[in-house]
């Protein structure tokens, strides 16, 4: 099915951002790139930030942050309650992120896998669906992030 997706990192992963962009166009997809559009140093909270915004907003229903390593970005959009943005590098993490968590981003480090790689990632995370059932009560755990005490 095709989705709107939005795409951002920041200068260590740009050349990877355009082929998955391009690759997920060329799927069906309708693709947001907000940036950067060259490789000049930038701070990836900001892009960070800005992705995760759109997602909050509704700008897109899923979300595609990369950086060098994809952690940083990871940590910049895990910062907005309305994201649940999962790092992976292999598909199994891609596919239990959606089926488990419910993400809505997936982030990836384009110093640390290659392109194939990333879009066997990103193809088992926008094809599989979240199960539901014992991890919805989980999942919106994460919403209210106040640190509970496990119940007796
Ligand atoms: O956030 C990161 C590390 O957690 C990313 O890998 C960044 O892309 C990296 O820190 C950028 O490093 P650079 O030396 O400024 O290119």
């Amino acid at each position: 099915m095709s989705q709107r997706i939005v795409i951002a990192s920041d200068h260590a992963a740009v050349r990877l951002k355009a082929d998955l962009a391009d690759w997920l166009r060329s799927a069906g997809h309708d693709v947001v790139d907000l940036g950067p559009d060259d490789e000049r140093s930038v701070d990836y909270p900001d892009y960070g930030y800005r992705l995760a915004r759109a997602v909050a907003a509704g700008e897109g229903r899923f979300g595609v942050a990369l950086c060098g390593s994809g952690i940083g970005i990871a940590i910049a959009v895990n910062r907005d309650p309305a994201c649940r943005c999962a790092l992976v590098s292999e598909p199994l993490s891609a596919r239990l992120a959606r089926s488990h968590n419910d993400a809505n981003v997936i982030a990836m480090g384009a110093r640390l896998i290659g392109l194939e790689m990333a879009k066997a990632c990103l193809d088992a995370f926008l094809t599989t669906n979240f199960l539901g059932d014992r991890h919805t009560a989980r999942v919106d755990q994460l919403s209210h992030p106040i640190l509970q005490e496990p119940a007796a």
